[in-house]
């Protein structure tokens, strides 16, 4: 939040006599204020010969603290939300739509976690397909390892259009194939940057031709696992605002999250989720992702989610 100088110009009471009293107390910026006594803080205000600026000046910042953030929703209101603004979005996976209930739901981050080549990036580009055709949404897409096929896509979307497109299908097919945009994104400042331009600019730029409805990392842990190593506390701090910044995305403007971390060995070999404990608490939902090589069959199992059983599981082919 601002300095309470940078402020100043749009706000003509936090003048700088304002300034020198909160100064005074020790505070400097909008921040500052929520870790003080503001009772106290008035007490003190009261006892000045310009007492009544100084009220109103930290009237004015109470003010733009309360804009800054989100209003407090009580059950009724959370209830309302779920069910007008968060719609529940199929992944073209049958199997992954039976065991969630339908599929990805709007509002939430969900974490797909597995080995390599068990298929991961496979089950994104079926959800962005499927989002893109069924749903009439827009899909962004992070491809962190190249790994994003527009060939696979396009295939995909053959598929669950049910034909090949003539030429006169061929403006739905190109319609749903704009509708998919992928970014190459190879370190996590870059996806911070597109995060904010979307977040920024999503009501003007990102509902011109349809509303963007699911977003997809691919993978995340690619982004995170390079700033964590030994840098300690600064890596997890940039890890919990990425985590932060996909879940703002997710419930403000009722997008589905999707996003990929891959499986490192856990004790007696066992695979776990990498990205550890810190980053285990935010995902709403993580899923379980294995594959037999001598088949095409995959299994999937819930980790975490909020309203299931951990353990439930499914098997499906792509
Ligand atoms: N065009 C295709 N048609 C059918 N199956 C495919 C196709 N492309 C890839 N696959 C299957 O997907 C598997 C690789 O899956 P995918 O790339 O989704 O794995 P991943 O879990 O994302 O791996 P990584 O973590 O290494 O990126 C391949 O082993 C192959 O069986």
């Amino acid at each position: 939040m601002a300095p309470l100088k940078a402020l100043e110009a749009e706000y003509r009471i936090l003048d700088p006599n304002f300034q020198a009293f909160c100064a005074s107390h020790g505070i400097f910026s909008v921040e500052d204020f929520l870790i003080h006594d503001l009772y106290e803080l008035a007490a003190f205000a009261e006892q000045q010969p310009t007492s009544e600026n100084l009220k109103q000046g930290i009237t004015q910042v109470l003010c733009i603290i309360d804009t800054q953030h989100q209003p407090w929703l009580n059950g009724m209101d959370l209830l309302d939300d779920a069910l007008h603004n968060k719609h529940v979005l199929s992944t073209g996976c049958e199997g992954i739509d039976l065991l969630l209930g339908g599929g990805l739901r709007e509002g939430q981050l969900t974490e797909l976690v597995g080995p390599s080549s068990c298929g991961k990036t496979q089950v994104c580009l079926l959800a962005a397909s499927n989002v893109a055709t069924k749903h009439m949404g827009n899909v962004v897409y992070l491809d962190t390892g190249n790994s994003f096929s527009p060939q696979r896509i396009a295939q995909f979307v053959g598929h669950i259009a049910g034909h090949a497109f003539d030429e006169a299908g061929n403006i739905i097919f190109q319609r749903i194939m704009n509708s998919i945009v992928c970014h190459s994104v190879f370190d996590i400042f870059t996806m911070f940057n597109v995060l904010h331009r979307l977040v920024i600019n999503f009501p003007s730029q990102l509902q011109k031709g349809g509303q963007v409805r699911l977003f997809i990392v691919d993978s995340i842990s690619s982004l995170i696992t390079p700033i964590l190593g030994n840098s300690g506390s600064q890596g997890r701090a940039l890890m919990i605002s990425a985590g932060y910044m996909l879940k703002k995305l997710a419930h403000e403007h009722n997008v589905a999250v999707l996003v990929t971390n891959h499986t490192v060995g856990g004790e007696r070999g066992i695979p776990k989720p990498a990205l550890g404990q810190t980053w285990k608490s935010i995902p709403h939902v993580r899923l379980l992702l294995s594959c037999d090589h001598g088949n095409n069959v995959r299994s999937i199992s819930v980790l975490r989610h909020p309203s299931m059983a951990s353990g439930k599981a499914a098997k499906f082919s792509i």
